[in-house]
């Protein structure tokens, strides 16, 4: 006997924020688990749709019509139901079908037969200034691109700029991967339930959602909080306790000791940004190695970062005989590609962690097997960065995989590796070899500028330094990152952002 009352919970239109980040197909078993649980899935529709019809009215107040747009699904249901409710207040509101309508079934077409306004196809709509538009054509539920008149009509809309209200996902947007298929609404607001979505986070997807509302539409958070998997969005409640604290027992080498590889004499400035990042981020000691033709070029630029020479596999040899030698930067501005493979092996063999940035991930193509294997331990002791360009190139069979979106690219290339790897850009995608995975959404645009990902990387080896597990300090040091653009604005330089991070850090570890 299903326990219903026990089970609803009127918390309808409820915003929250969660961490909590879902693939369609998770949330469609939640969905389930909920209505297995007691839950009537119309009831939950009906939430939804009574959420988006508050949003609406809150967010578009002036609105000389909603014009509501319902698909053939429960996305189109919510929209039945948003409609409803909209006409209830008094408010215009007009629905469009994009199917016909003896497609609609079970709770979508109880929401339909419940609303009792006149539905027209969407061909018959004629767009007027004034009009919101509420997108309830496709949600979860899309699993293949739009069919051209239906893009077109989309295309239009968006041409015309009226103002689009999204029910769980911009229709044409792929909840699981961000892509968009075929064409897709921009909107201003996306209203979606209990948990956020891969797509509203990843790229292009986030560009079309407009700011996401998270409603409890009455699933019990228990429920979405068991069906967590290992997907987080990036914030600083999952390692803000693994951060280093000052310690009046500290010294020097206890902070963390942090070595980054120079580039040749005409080459030093991206180590050099490498470095005071990692300072910046609170490592105790920074030195950079650098061959003899290099030392002369970071001799005046180089105060507290202290200078070693380093020219070939003995120098290196010797160089990690010492035992505080413990966290390395190769390849920002590197350049020498044999020997960037060779060091960074050596590193590996010596038992040390790394982050590879830049050139030492391309010295690395056709051959991540011996990246491997030089790291293969029980914990991750590299951290990979690639950009785009890099990830293909190290990883192209991966990044071939048109139907896997950046996050399943990611944790595919960590699992390789078996490397914590940073797949950066304005989504940038922190994943682990056991699975675990963030998705950033906070780096403002201007952070894309000469430098950014030197100083990165020189962030992630600065916390690894201090001891932070080199998961937790690559998702650190990606949050901090985009916090420090913010904070240094634009404009910004790579030395603006460096100088923006103490600030970043104590507005965290203050929080
Ligand atoms: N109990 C539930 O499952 C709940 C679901 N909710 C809503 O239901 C949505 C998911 O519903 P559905 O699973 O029915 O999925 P959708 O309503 O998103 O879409 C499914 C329908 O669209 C068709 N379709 C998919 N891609 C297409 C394309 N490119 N061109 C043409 N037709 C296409 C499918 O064949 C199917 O008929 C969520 O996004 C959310 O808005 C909410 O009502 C809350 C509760
Ligand atoms: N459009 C964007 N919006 C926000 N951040 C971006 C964008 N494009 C790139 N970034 C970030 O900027 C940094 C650039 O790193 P990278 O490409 O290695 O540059 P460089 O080699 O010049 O240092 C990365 O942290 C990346 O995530
Ligand atoms: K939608």
């Amino acid at each position: 006997m299903p326990k219903t009352q026990e089970f609803v919970v009127q918390t309808a239109g409820e915003i929250w924020t969660t961490d909590v980040v879902l693939a369609p197909k998770a949330m469609a078993e939640v969905d389930a688990a909920a209505i297995a649980s007691g839950i009537p899935g119309y009831d939950l529709m009906e939430r939804a749709g009574q959420a988006v019809a508050a949003t609406a009215l809150r967010s578009f107040p002036e609105a000389n019509r909603y014009i509501v747009l319902c698909g053939p699904g429960n996305n189109g249901g919510d929209g039945y139901v948003a409609a409803r409710e909209l006409a209830a207040c008094g408010a215009s509101a007009e629905l469009y079908h994009v199917e016909e309508l003896d497609r609609l079934s079970g709770d979508a077409r109880t929401a339909f037969e419940r609303c009792h306004l006149p539905a027209n196809p969407l061909p018959t709509y004629q767009m007027q200034p004034g009009d919101v538009i509420i997108d309830a054509i496709f949600g979860a539920g899309l699993s293949r691109d739009l069919p051209p008149e239906l893009a077109e009509r989309i295309n239009a809309i968006t041409a015309a700029g009226l103002p689009v209200l999204a029910v769980d996902l911009p229709s044409g947007i792929d909840g699981a991967t961000g892509e968009m298929r075929g064409a897709a609404f921009t909107a201003s607001k996306t209203v979606t339930f209990m948990a956020q979505k891969p797509g509203h986070l990843l790229l292009p997807g986030r560009d079309h959602c407009g700011s996401v509302e998270i409603v409890d539409i009455g699933i019990p958070r228990r429920m979405v909080e068991a069906a967590r998997g290992a997907l987080k969005r990036n914030h600083p409640g999952l390692w803000q306790a693994d951060l280093p604290r000052a310690n009046l027992a500290d010294h020097k080498y206890r902070r963390g000791h942090v070595s980054v590889f120079s580039g040749p004499f005409n080459g030093t400035g991206a180590c050099r940004l490498s470095a005071a990042a990692a300072a910046r981020s609170g490592a105790g000691i920074v030195a950079v190695a650098a061959r003899r033709s290099a030392v002369a070029a970071l001799v005046p630029h180089l105060t507290s970062i202290m200078l070693h020479s380093v020219d070939n596999e003995l120098d290196l040899a010797h160089y990690l005989d010492d035992p505080r030698h413990q966290t390395f930067v190769l390849g920002p501005g590197f350049g020498d590609f044999a020997q960037a493979r060779s060091f960074a092996l050596a590193i590996g063999h010596a038992q040390r962690t790394l982050v590879l940035d830049a050139d030492g991930i391309t010295a690395f193509k056709g051959k991540v097997d011996e990246l491997r294997d030089a790291f293969a331990d029980v914990t991750p002791r590299l951290v990979l960065t690639p950009h785009e360009g890099e990830f293909h190139r190290l990883f192209p069979e991966i990044a071939a995989e048109n139907a896997k979106g950046k996050v399943e690219k990611t944790r595919d290339a960590a699992g390789l590796l078996g490397a914590i790897v940073v797949y950066k850009g304005a989504d940038t995608v922190i994943a682990a070899p056991d699975g675990s995975a963030a998705i950033n959404d906070n780096a403002p645009p201007w952070l894309a500028t000469a430098g950014s990902g030197d100083v990165l990387a020189g962030m992630i080896a600065g916390l690894i330094a201090q001891r932070v597990p080199p998961f937790a300090a690559s998702c650190a040091a990606v949050y901090l990152h985009g916090e420090a653009a913010k904070l240094a604005g634009s404009p910004m330089t790579a030395e603006d952002l460096l100088e923006a991070i103490t600030a970043a850090m104590a507005s965290i570890t203050q929080d």
